[in-house]
């Protein structure tokens, strides 16, 4: 497969502080990468990194191309939706269509119309005049009309209230997502993501302290609830966090075979929410 990102000891300091303490990772050719971590971790140093906003130390690869060199040919393949919607609010909807064909060479008008069509957003209104979720939504429509190979996700769905946020989604996968392209996203929402990941990075503290691909996740990590005569004898297998949910112990458990596993309750797989929660706990443990 190849790799359309590539980081090899990719560092950022901010003075004496270290927000990106040489981290390696790859992003490949038609994956979408979830890039998950709390507030402060690094998730944005790493995007602006590929994107070529911020200088760093260390090896950055997107597209053969150095981000901190060749920025202007980068755009033409990559392309970058923050979490706010900037646009002015004294413009009209089809202004902002006529602006975004006449700067971007690789935007499809056709779909902007589309997508927008199946909003309540009309074209002849003013952004000033649209509702906070419809300026986003047709920030949107503008930036997933640009048909670049990698397409970098901050956080896209703040401020759309849950009916557009599940649109959004699914209006990536069947108009922007193809085997040819890429995304990475992130968002402290992990749920809504949970379905649509290839891949998941965990980042806390600069570094990055889980990268794997969705099904080896499936096969490394296991939730098993233990009826309470097999809590000791579960705990022998150190398991990386515990709750409990109706008066029973779950454990989740890294690297457990099937086998002892299921021998010692009902298994299933945990929610990235819950992964991301004990991870986040280890590290710090
Ligand atoms: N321009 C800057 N000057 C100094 N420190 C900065 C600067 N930009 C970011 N930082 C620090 O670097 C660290 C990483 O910031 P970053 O924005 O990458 O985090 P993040 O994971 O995107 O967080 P959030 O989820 O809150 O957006 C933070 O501790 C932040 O305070």
């Amino acid at each position: 497969m190849s790799n359309v990102v590539t980081a090899r000891s990719l560092s950022k300091s901010y003075g004496e502080f270290n927000a990106l303490k040489s981290v390696n990772f790859s992003v490949q050719r038609g994956r979408i990468v979830g890039l998950i971590g709390p507030n402060g971790a690094g998730k944005t140093t790493i995007l602006k990194s590929i994107l070529g906003l911020t200088t760093f130390d260390g090896h950055l690869d997107v597209f053969g191309l150095d981000p901190q060199k060749d920025r202007h040919k980068l755009m033409q393949k990559v392309c970058f939706i923050a979490d706010v919607a900037v646009l002015p609010r004294w413009l009209k909807v089809s202004q902002a269509l006529d602006f975004v064909e006449g700067v971007h060479p690789r935007f499809n008008r056709e779909k902007a119309e589309r997508f927008l069509s199946k909003t309540k957003i009309n074209k002849n209104s003013k952004v000033g005049h649209l509702s906070k979720g419809m300026v986003t939504q047709l920030h949107l429509a503008l930036v997933l009309a640009i048909e670049v190979e990698l397409l970098v996700l901050d956080e896209p769905t703040l401020g759309l209230d849950i009916l557009y946020r599940k649109d959004f989604y699914n209006e990536l996968l069947t108009e922007f997502f193809d085997e040819d392209r890429s995304i990475i996203v992130t968002t402290h929402q992990v749920e809504e993501v949970e379905n649509l990941l290839t891949d998941l990075m965990f980042i806390k503290n600069g570094e990055i302290i889980l990268d794997s691909t969705m099904d080896e996740v499936s096969e490394r990590f296991v939730e098993v609830m233990v009826s309470s005569d097999k809590a000791e004898q579960a705990k022998e297998y150190k398991p990386i966090a515990e709750r409990e949910v109706f008066g029973r112990k779950v454990y989740l458990f890294d690297g457990l075979s099937p086998e002892v596993a299921q021998s010692l309750g009902d298994i299933h797989r945990p929610s990235i929410s819950d992964l991301f929660v004990a991870k986040m706990r280890e590290v710090s443990a």
